[in-house]
């Protein structure tokens, strides 16, 4: 019992700031080393990339949605790393924006080997002080994030009144009287909040989720094509141990990438315009380009219709300058997006 392997799993919903915490984990000096795995929304890895650290190791997911692919690529990475026991004290695993955290907490109750060798440490779920109101009225993926969590990381404070804080305070509270609630700025809490807890309720979850231990419940509600896009290849009549699995059907990605560099006075007005027209519609948007002449990688990021973006280190030498962008949203029309990025080619 004594030494299996904690394994914290980190959550929130689009853009709520999980790789801003991550990467306050990973830079502080705690003396621990992690492995951390990555599930991303999109064919186009672009979290990992903005994963800092040296030492860490991060294993990406990227076909398909943590809470779809959990019974595979999830458990082939775990039992991986049990292998090489030892080089690590714990295990952080990332899920996209809309995963539903059951699933994969379930994993480590449900998977022999998985259960063996490592214990649920806490769900983490950093939620959106801006944003978290609304994504509870139309977003079940956040609902279910905020009622899994054992801690709870109210991030974005600087963006929200008192009274806007207290109302979204209320408002998770009503949906988790029991988790630790830390409020933040840039996800700076300290990590021993955070890690390391112990916290991962049982009982608390069989109360929410009576069928959380059965493997056959079959009460997976639907077998459309939901948000993990059309690479996604999981079963969609998959069952998830009798949870009711909840994903926004018309949630979509586009990726996009162009092998080589893009001219920034087109790129640029051209992002603008699109997240100031569609931001409604975008919920998230990424992108790392290589800029003509430029020898540094341009990162932008941006939650509807904020855009953040700056100059950040060097291309490598031997590392392909490719540009590539990642839009999360509702309703986007795809084609207009393609077209207009390709039409930023240097
Ligand atoms: N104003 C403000 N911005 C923040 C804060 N924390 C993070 N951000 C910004 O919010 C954006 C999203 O942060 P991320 O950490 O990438 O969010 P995420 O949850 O990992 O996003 P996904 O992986 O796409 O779901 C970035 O542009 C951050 O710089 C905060 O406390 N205040």
């Amino acid at each position: 019992m004594a030494d299996k392997i904690p394994v914290t799993v980190l959550t929130g919903y689009l853009g709520a700031g999980k790789t801003t915490l991550l990467n306050r984990i990973l830079t502080e000096p705690h003396g621990q080393r992690f492995a951390v795995i990555v599930n991303e929304f999109g064919e186009v890895g672009i979290d990992n990339d903005l994963v800092v650290g040296a030492d860490e190791e991060v294993f990406e997911m990227n076909n398909g949605c943590i809470c779809c692919t959990v019974r595979g690529d999830l458990i082939r990475i775990l039992d991986g790393l049990m292998k090489r026991k030892g080089k690590f004290d714990a295990i952080i695993v990332e899920t996209t924006g809309l995963a539903d955290p059951a699933p994969v907490a379930q994993t480590f109750f449900m998977d022999q080997d998985v259960s063996d060798k490592t214990k649920l440490d806490a769900v983490v779920t950093v939620a959106d002080a801006k944003w978290l109101t609304d994504r509870l009225k139309d977003a079940p993926e956040a609902k279910n994030q905020i009622a899994f969590a054992d801690v709870i990381i109210l991030n974005k404070i600087d963006l929200v009144s008192p009274e806007e804080l207290a109302e979204v305070e209320g408002r998770i509270r009503a949906v988790n009287p029991y988790a630790m609630l830390h409020k933040a700025e840039r996800a700076a809490v300290d990590i021993s909040q955070v890690l390391g807890r112990n916290a991962f309720d049982l009982e608390r979850v069989l109360e929410l989720e009576p069928a959380f231990l059965e493997d056959d419940g079959h009460h997976h509600d639907h077998d459309h094509d939901h948000a993990c896009g059309p690479d996604c290849d999981h079963d969609h009549h998959h069952h998830h141990g009798g949870l009711k699995h909840y994903h926004d059907e018309d949630m979509q990605s586009v990726a996009l990438t162009i092998d080589g560099e893009v001219d920034p006075d087109k790129f640029l007005p051209w992002v603008n315009d699109l997240v100031q027209r569609e931001g409604p519609n975008i919920l998230r948007s990424k992108g790392i380009l290589a800029f003509r002449d430029e020898p540094r990688r341009f990162v932008f990021q941006g939650v509807h219709m904020i855009l953040d973006g700056d100059l950040q280190r060097e291309w490598k030498p031997g590392e392909e300058r490719r540009s590539k962008i990642v839009f999360i949203g509702r309703n986007l029309d795809k084609e207009a997006i393609r077209e207009g990025f390709l039409a930023c080619t240097a």
